[in-house]
């Protein structure tokens, strides 16, 4: 087994999560201690008006965001400097790490007028190797989408090596900017898909309506009541009817949620709102899936935001719980599945399948830079 760590900085831009995990890629060992290094307010400021930039480029790729550009280059050193920190606090003698970068734009069937699909994670690989002493997989999603996959998601193989020993079918729902949802079936069979926005917007208008960055513990969204017609203009969306596999841009939804009014509402109603509408994707994702779960376990920060969680209670027929319920650590799952991922990368296993990413056949990815 290799010792890995696994760095993840999610869409929610809300910092750098770390985990340690011993792995051969297939089985998982010791669990090892995790941590999350928030990003400076600057740091996700920039990251954020970066986004902005990414899917506002002509021809909605990234075209007109040039990887010399002296804006993303600055915000690059920043974030991985903040990543080489986020090793060093940790703590850990390791042999590998994984290192997802920050997803600045994800356009995986391209911009809509036979360009091709992109996606972009943006971090320098090879200067965490030289600054770490460590080897370091990266680039984990470009051979899925030049394969004709969607580059995401990419953790259920992981779900399923952790949920090996649970009752089976099994729905593993993680809450983060963007949701996504793993099934794992009797069989072992994976069906897998991003559900829609999570936190995302929900952020967006936390910031903009409140003190916090966040609806913090569901307080504002709980003082509002979700608006009806906002609410079904938003869950007429297309997205939602469409088979998997699908993936989405932490910003895909934006242009939707203004066309359907969210901005005549009021601070609480528009959060309640964007609430139900995060657990309605969710309901909308079950009718996806091959069978219906006997459980659904919550990861990602949205599991600490108790109206969603009751969202979710109301919306689905079977029981939800976090993570935790089955001892798994709901905040570090996806950095430590980073780990794992970088240990498949090292032995050229698998990262995508059909019936996660949509790749045509198990598809090895990623790439690893020396020290
Ligand atoms: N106490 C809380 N109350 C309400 N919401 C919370 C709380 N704690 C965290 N969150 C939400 O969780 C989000 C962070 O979730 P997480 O760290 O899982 O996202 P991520 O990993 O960046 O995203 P992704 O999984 O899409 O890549 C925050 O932006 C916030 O919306
Ligand atoms: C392109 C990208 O970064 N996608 C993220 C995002 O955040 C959640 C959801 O959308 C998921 O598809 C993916 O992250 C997780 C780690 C994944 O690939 O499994």
């Amino acid at each position: 087994m290799l010792r890995t760590i696994g760095l993840m900085s999610g869409t929610s831009l809300d910092g750098v999560d770390a985990a340690w995990v011993e792995t051969d890629g297939e089985a998982i060992g010791r669990i090892g201690p995790s941590l999350t290094l928030p990003y400076d307010p600057a740091l996700r400021a920039d990251l954020r008006r970066l986004l902005d930039i990414a899917s506002r480029a002509p021809g909605q790729d990234a075209a007109g965001l040039r990887e010399d550009d002296p804006f993303l280059v600055d915000c690059v050193r920043r974030l991985t400097h903040r990543h080489v920190e986020a090793v060093a606090a940790l703590g850990e003698a390791a042999d590998l790490i994984g290192f997802h970068g920050q997803t600045i734009l994800h356009r995986p069937q391209g911009d809509g007028r036979g360009g091709p699909g992109r996606t972009w994670q943006v971090g320098d690989a090879a200067w965490l190797a030289r600054a770490t002493g460590l080897p370091v997989a990266h680039d984990f999603r470009t051979a899925d989408v030049a394969a004709g996959g969607q580059g995401a998601p990419l953790v259920p193989v992981v779900h399923a090596a952790l949920a090996a020993a649970l009752p089976k079918p099994l729905a593993v729902l993680n809450l983060g900017g963007v949701g996504n949802v793993t099934w794992i079936g009797a069989d072992g069979a994976l069906v897998a898909f991003d559900t829609g926005p999570a936190n995302g917007p929900l952020d967006d208008w936390a910031r903009r309506h409140g003190p916090h960055g966040y609806d913090r513990d569901g307080l504002l969204s709980a003082a509002g009541t979700p608006d009806a017609a906002v609410l079904a203009r938003l869950l007429a969306h297309p997205y939602l009817a469409a088979p998997p596999p699908k993936s989405l841009d932490r910003l895909d939804f934006q242009r939707a949620l203004q066309a359907a009014g969210i901005e005549t509402l009021s601070a609480a109603d528009g959060a309640a709102t964007l609430v139900a509408f995060s657990a309605g994707c969710v309901a909308a994702a079950a009718r996806h899936l091959p069978a219906p779960p006997r459980d659904w376990l919550v990861a990602g920060g949205g599991r600490r935001n108790p109206s969603l969680m009751r969202a979710l209670a109301a919306a689905l027929p079977q029981p939800v719980r976090p993570a935790e319920a089955v001892g798994w650590d709901g905040d570090a799952l996806e950095a430590q599945a980073f780990g794992v991922l970088a240990a498949r990368v090292r032995r050229g296993l698998p990262l995508t399948f059909p019936g996660t990413t949509g790749a045509p056949r198990p598809l090895p990815g990623g790439r690893i830079v020396g020290p």
